[in-house]
């Protein structure tokens, strides 16, 4: 396949180039600490790795800051103005590393456009923008914009919010802003059930590519191509202004993206018709393999507050959900596949959204050992990890958003997993893989085959990795 041009220049970074120190560094300590030098390092090589982790972290610290807009952080300047649900979750995990009450304002924030029904939204406009297309006039219309869209994205908060309250020094602040909170993530995990599982299967639908938040995922080429255009309003995309046409999903999908939209809004996104009448309906492994661990963080919460009879009906959506898991895994492919509701198929591609169920620890120890196989042979064929797709699937671009680059904030899931079921050195080839990629630039994804920084700059959700993962994870010895 032919290597994409970038049409936006990539700046140089500020990290210090690498002098020849062979072998494994040690990030974590100045040349000029006494008794901190390792033996076998030279001071440049020390002071390198050193410097390098320093720049990093300053660089990513810089990011959120700049990108805050007032209690809430946009994902990157232009291209995404506005505040989504999956990425503040993540940006609140670095946001703590630096201020943690501005990590729950971030969580209160989102919360704070939380539907009557329960459901809280994938973006929430909370100011005007015009460098985004959707936007709120159309999701509500000219006359009466909408301050939130009617589509969700997979619920990474409930996880976050343990993650914020175990990590919390002032614990004090972290309780009161837990006791705030909880209600909330047990309402939006109530309308899952109801509104996305109605026939109580165990398993809940996404009815929008844009609530998986794998936009163009392969996995999602088979059930768009049952979703009519219809004689939608002409449209603008704003994207392209932003990011090479290449590296963004297709005229083709937006138009179906767009006619979801249009006809959801027809009904008002009531959420129990929509589950019915969408022509696009499937089991998406990220949705549900994120909803499983945050309802165990959701069920810890609980516990935390006494909150006790929540546990039955909590201990029951994971009951169900576990029963039902396995129907997801294809034993042939060793991985496990989204499916398509609407036909009762298994979807052939083979996604970075197929190792996810070890971060949910839903995956048995079989499935577990199969999958890591299944991406030992992933990694072969690529330079960096963790390709979106399958790197020796046909459909496999790599530069093309969800269908080849590498995305940090999935790798930290999968990697949290790995580490979960025992896979340490997989985990820390993954680890290493995020931090050398991070060092040309924290952008929004990454090109698997060399390594390039591509799609927005300066993007929140990866500083934010950055910040909360990598810096713990960076190797020492
Ligand atoms: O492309 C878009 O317009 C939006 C649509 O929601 O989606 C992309 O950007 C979001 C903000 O970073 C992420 O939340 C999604 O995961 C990613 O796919």
């Amino acid at each position: 396949m032919a290597p994409v041009a970038m049409l936006s220049t990539i700046p140089a970074t500020e990290a210090p180039a690498r002098p020849g120190c062979g072998g494994a560094l040690d990030y974590s300590t100045p040349a000029a600490v006494p008794g901190a030098k390792r033996a076998d390092l030279t001071d440049e090589c020390q002071s390198y790795a050193y410097k390098k982790l320093q720049t990093l972290l300053s660089d990513s610290r810089e990011i959120l800051i700049d990108n805050d807009q007032g209690g809430y952080t946009i994902p990157a300047k232009g291209l995404y103005p506005y505040q989504w649900n999956w990425d503040s979750a993540l940006v609140a995990m670095g946001w703590a590393t630096l201020d943690e009450a501005r990590a729950w304002e971030e969580m209160t924030k989102l919360f704070s456009a939380q539907w009557d029904d329960g459901m809280v939204s994938h973006i929430v406009f909370h100011k005007p923008s015009t460098t985004y297309f959707p936007g709120p006039e159309i999701w509500g219309s000219v006359e009466k914009p909408r301050k939130s869209t009617g589509i969700t994205q997979p619920p990474v908060a409930a996880i976050t919010v343990r993650n914020l309250f175990e990590q919390a020094v002032n614990k004090e602040l972290a309780l009161t802003k837990v006791r705030e909170l909880f209600p909330k993530l047990l309402s939006w995990h109530r309308w899952f059930k109801t509104a996305r599982d109605p026939e109580n299967t165990g398993l809940v639908a996404t009815l929008h590519p844009w609530e998986s938040g794998m936009d163009n995922s392969p996995a999602w080429d088979e059930p768009l191509r049952n979703v009519p255009v219809d004689d939608i309003p002409p449209y603008v995309r704003a994207d392209l202004t932003h990011v090479n046409s290449s590296m963004r999903p297709s005229q083709a999908e937006y138009d179906r993206f767009l006619t979801l939209v249009y006809r959801f809004r027809a009904v008002d996104y009531d959420c129990n018709q929509l589950y019915y009448l969408s022509p696009f309906r499937v089991t998406d492994l990220c949705t549900n393999s994120v909803l499983y661990r945050a309802n165990l963080s959701l069920r810890w919460l609980a516990e935390l507050l006494g909150e006790l009879d929540v546990l039955p009906e909590i201990d029951g959506w994971l009951e169900s959900t576990r029963a039902a898991f396995s129907s997801l895994y294809d034993p042939e492919a060793k991985m496990f596949k989204s499916k398509d509701q609407l036909t009762g198929k298994l979807l052939n591609a083979s996604t970075s959204a197929g190792f996810l169920p070890l971060f949910a620890r839903i995956a048995t120890p079989t499935q577990a050992q199969e999958l890591a196989g299944t991406l030992e042979r992933w990694l072969s064929c690529v330079k960096y990890g963790i390709p979106s797709n399958d790197p020796e699937s046909a459909d496999f671009e790599a530069l093309r958003y969800w269908r080849g680059p590498i995305w940090a904030i999935v790798n930290w899931m999968i990697t949290d997993g790995l580490r979960a079921y025992g896979f340490d050195s997989l985990a820390q080839r993954v680890e290493s893989d995020t931090y050398e990629l991070l060092g040309s630039g924290i952008y929004e994804y990454y090109d698997p085959t060399d390594g390039k920084p591509a799609g927005g700059g300066s993007f929140s959700w990866t500083a934010a990795m950055c910040l909360a993962w990598l810096s713990k994870a960076v190797p020492s010895s």
